[in-house]
């Protein structure tokens, strides 16, 4: 039975080297699930609290620990995390913390997947999910709030759109990534890497454009399938109340619409994250009009993977995509719900690590449980490649 008995949890370190919360969970005949919960810099305004880790582990032994063991059935993930919902007792995790409840949510998904002797992706998505796979979206220049004086955007993406399977996409974003390296080396422009593993020039925008899709170029050219460039602007970062606030230059509403639909023409972007301001709907709605039907635009901190805040999108048509990050709404049910939701709507869903991430592999299974387009999830660096990985392991039945 899948009766939990256990749950267990602890400080560990995230990537940034902060502390986040592990959860363990076992089950009365032995299943057993360990998940840790990833943790953003670029955060959206709307998002479930994420509380210091040793506040949120003391609120959740108080207040979830104990409605959970010996009551709720692990592989009853609705169980669970109404359990975790009804402990908090808040709309956001205040209480808990979202950092718990995402960990304990991941934890016991695993425990029920280690008792059904299947894998996280079977459990979660059925006997018929690990045939198609999510395209990853590997970041390889980046700035903004990952690393200091660097760029103004916060994420220069590849997407390997072309590739026959994602083990050619993940080595693809790789090599994108090298290539970078050799081009700044060419240059003579120093760098180091961001919190994601992108590289982080002190250039201009511009510069880093020239360069990564020349990185591309060459990498397409040696792979033989398309690569196309892609952008999380996190704009919210950028926005002063009235203008986006570049290094050299200031942009209205209007200006940073057109400048962004410029972007996509120039560079034929196949993706565009949060282009403006998470409370412009409208602004959304206006860019998505002109670009929508050549490329994605997907609300991060617009959406915070909520699905009234989804909602409202979808009423105005705010984007065609949202990126869907666990730990930004607390449980996997709520995950769960945002993916069909946009899926019933037309909307990519995009499976997303955050900044700071451990060596947890959840969201790779999240991604081919739900069959998600798309997976943002770094090119580079442990805590990225532990999902980069999984998601070969997955695709060679290994
Ligand atoms: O903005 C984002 O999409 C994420 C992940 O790349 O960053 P953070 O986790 O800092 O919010
Ligand atoms: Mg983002």
């Amino acid at each position: 039975m899948t009766l939990v008995t256990e749950v267990r949890l602890r400080r560990v370190l995230d990537s940034r080297g902060n502390p986040t919360v592990e959860a363990e969970v076992t089950t009365e005949s032995g299943g057993f699930g360990r998940a840790a919960a990833p943790s953003g810099a670029s955060t959206g305004e709307y998002e479930a609290i994420e509380l210091p880790a040793e506040e949120a582990i003391a609120a959740a032994r108080e207040r979830a620990v104990p409605r959970i063991e010996g009551q709720v059935y692990a592989g009853d993930q609705r169980g669970v995390d109404a359990a975790l919902r009804g402990a908090d007792g808040t709309p956001d995790f205040s209480a808990i913390g979202a950092n718990s409840a995402v960990a304990v949510s991941m934890a016991a998904a695993k425990a029920g997947a280690d008792m059904l002797g299947a894998p996280l992706y079977q459990h979660l998505g059925g006997a018929f999910r690990g045939d198609s796979f999510p395209t990853p979206l590997g970041n390889v220049v980046g700035g903004g709030e990952h690393a200091a004086d660097a760029t103004d955007i916060q994420e220069f993406l590849a997407a390997p759109v072309g590739a026959p399977s994602v083990a050619d996409a993940v080595f693809a974003n790789a090599a994108v990534h090298a290539a970078v390296a050799d081009l700044l080396a060419e240059r003579d422009i120093p760098a180091a890497k961001g919190d994601e593993g992108a590289w982080a020039p002190a250039v201009a925008d511009e510069e880093a454009f020239a360069i990564v899709a020349k990185a591309i170029d060459r990498v397409e050219d040696e792979v033989g399938f398309d690569i196309r460039m892609g952008l999380d602007v996190a704009a919210a970062e950028l926005y002063d109340g009235e203008r986006y606030v570049y290094a050299d230059t200031e942009r209205t509403t209007d200006e940073q619409i057109d400048y962004i639909a410029g972007l996509v023409e120039d560079y034929d972007l196949a993706y565009v994250e949060d282009p403006l301001d998470e409370d412009d709907y409208e602004g959304f709605a206006a860019l998505t009009d002109r670009v929508g039907s050549r490329t994605l635009v997907c609300g991060d901190d617009l959406f915070v993977t909520n699905t009234t805040r989804l909602r409202e999108g979808i009423e105005v048509g705010a984007a065609n995509s949202i990126l869907v990050k666990p730990n930004q709404i607390g449980t996997l049910s709520d995950t769960f719900d945002a993916i069909e939701l946009a899926r019933a709507n037309g909307y990519d869903p995009v499976v997303s690590h955050r900044s700071g991430e451990t060596e947890d592999t959840t969201i790779a299974h999240l991604a081919v449980a739900t069959d998600a387009p798309f997976i943002k999830t770094g090119a580079v660096g442990g805590e990225r490649t532990a999902k980069l990985n999984e998601l070969i392991r997955i695709e060679a039945n290994a």
